[in-house]
């Protein structure tokens, strides 16, 4: 009888990943399909396309189904024995959105288990390119929005954050206004469930598993400026100022350990799953790596990904006009508080293209080729629009805060880290975050295996840096929930069930007198940041 075992999967920006671990939550096998390596005729770049007005950023969601053929028919070539698996669950990209076109649900519940998914669903979704988190083209909507639910503040304390360009009820409402036909849709069948829904890339992925509609869950359902974090129900005036008869399209939102069902006879024909295999909500990416990196109070989780993501286990938080508040996926009585940079590992690595000819290992050595601190340089390095702070594009300062053109490329390289960071931890602190004595900090994602950078977090946070096993904490975090789910009814807390996972190891600790050296310096860069926000000359000038 082969051992039980539990799938976590990540369908992230530019890659799938899955991971499956045992009832010791030992990693008995990791896997995942690259979207532009993988995939090639999308011509996808980073997963995306960056449309030519640089605002408007979208991912072909035929993609994301043909990976998920292609990852199942890699583990089914390696002999992985699907029949063992008791349960699965899984992140997605936060914010994206899928539109199921009319009639999909009776195509997702009857696919022949004879043909890839993607072949049967190739004609389900209403818009083809889906609007991703690192779209920018909505700031009229979020406008809008904040305006007709009483300004921004009002907005975050009703929803946890502000209007963002990425956030999903500004993208619906981007979608109504441009394509009202494709959004209309939809038409009630006189069972009244509607024939339509809009997904996010979370319950979108449930979905596929599930072979029907898989519901939103509270965590990544707050990233949508639509929830109500409080009462974790969609507000009636948001949704009312995106789109009509959103609420019916986007279902009811669940509690994040929710068990959906058993899945969909199509996995069990095909893969030979056991058809008593369960479905766990599936959330966001930053939520899951919150479950996979096992946060405690009081410490930082840095997710160092395509977007680089800070975010810690709040209590009781207060939502402000930076950063967001997420109800918390382990735990659906606390909140989670989450500061997102879109410049994160595209933007290293095309500096490191630039100034260490590709090489990871040429950039590290430039690293450690350079003082702490760089000699009083510093950098802000935004190659697309950033979220935090709003600003776009290269700006470089010498020790004088002389504005220069450019840097030695050493030079540039340790900007761009420490800029990077120190960006990090100001933001932070605005949130009301207090780096402790206590205070750990978990690192995650790509760039977590490279100790030169994390070097420089720990000395920029004067705080020990500590990393999990696996870079792919969503996904862990996934198969964690995927348990969490199953001895949930038995009010067992996530923290019971994964007692048994390796601790976080530490990786690096701050360098002598990095406290002292780097208080100026992020002194020096929050007055600097200042000058480098987004400031539109308005139109009419
Ligand atoms: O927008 C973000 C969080 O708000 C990003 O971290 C995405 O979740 C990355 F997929």
């Amino acid at each position: 009888m082969a051992a039980p075992c539990y799938l976590g999967w990540d369908f992230s920006t530019q890659q799938l990943k899955v991971i499956a671990i045992d009832e010791q939550l030992r990693v008995i096998y990791e896997d995942n399909v690259h979207f532009d390596k993988d995939l090639p005729e999308f011509k996808t770049q980073g997963g995306v396309y960056i449309h030519s007005d640089r605002l408007t950023v979208t991912s072909p969601v035929l993609m994301w189904v043909k990976a998920l053929d292609m990852i199942l028919e890699k583990m089914r070539s390696s002999g992985f024995n699907f029949s063992q698996v008791k349960a699965l669950s899984g992140a997605g990209q936060q914010h994206g959105s899928v539109y199921w076109k009319k009639g999909s649900i009776q195509i997702l519940k009857n696919a022949s288990s004879e043909l890839p998914l993607h072949q049967s669903l190739k004609g389900c979704f209403s818009v083809s390119n889906s609007p991703i988190w690192m779209d920018s083209s909505t700031a009229s909507q979020c406008r809008a929005l904040e305006k007709a639910v009483g300004g921004a503040q009002q907005l975050a304390s009703v929803t946890g954050s502000r209007a963002y360009e990425r956030f999903t009820g500004n993208q619906i409402a981007k979608i109504y206004s441009q394509n009202p036909e494709v959004y209309k849709q939809t038409e009630l069948v006189p069972t009244g469930a509607p024939q339509k829904r809009i997904s996010l890339v979370s319950s979108f992925a449930a979905s596929l598993f599930l072979g029907t509609y898989a519901p939103i869950d509270y965590s990544d359902g707050s990233g949508m400026n639509l929830l109500q974090i409080w009462e974790k129900a969609w507000s009636k005036s948001c949704l009312d100022a995106c789109a009509p008869g959103l609420e019916e399209r986007l279902g009811c939102p669940v509690p994040s350990h929710s068990v959906l069902g058993p899945i969909s006879p199509y996995y069990s024909q095909r893969y030979g799953f056991s058809p008593d295999c369960k479905i766990v909500a599936f959330t966001g990416d930053n939520p899951a790596s919150l479950a996979g990196m096992r946060l405690q109070e009081g410490d930082i989780a840095i997710s160092l990904g395509t977007s680089d993501t800070l975010f810690l286990w709040i209590q009781e938080p207060t939502p402000a006009l930076e950063g967001h508040i997420l109800c918390n996926p382990v735990d659906s009585q606390t909140y989670m508080a989450l500061l997102c940079f879109k410049n994160g590992s595209l933007m290293r690595e095309r500096i490191r293209d630039d100034c260490a000819s590709g090489s990871w290992d040429e950039f590290s050595k430039a690293l450690s080729s350079t003082v702490a601190g760089n000699n009083g340089n510093l950098g802000f390095y935004f190659d697309v629009m950033e979220i935090t702070p709003e600003a776009v594009g290269i700006h470089r300062f010498n020790r004088d805060n002389e504005k220069v053109s450019n840097f030695p490329k050493e030079v540039e390289i340790r900007a761009l880290i420490e800029g990077q960071f120190m960006a990090k931890r100001i933001h932070a602190e605005k949130l009301g975050y207090k780096v402790l004595p206590r205070t750990r900090i978990l690192a995650t994602g790509g760039a977590s295996h490279n100790k030169k950078i994390l070097q420089v977090l720990s000395d920029v946070f004067s705080a020990p840096v500590f990393t999990i096993d696996t870079a792919n904490s969503a996904c862990l975090g996934s198969a964690y929930r995927a348990i969490h789910g199953l001895v949930d009814e038995r009010n067992v807390s996530l923290a019971d069930v994964v007692k048994l996972a390796p601790e976080p190891r530490l990786a690096v600790t701050p360098a002598p007198g990095a406290q002292e050296l780097y208080c100026p310096l992020l002194k020096r860069y929050a007055e600097l940041e200042q000058k480098v926000i987004y400031n539109p000359v308005p139109s009419c000038l």
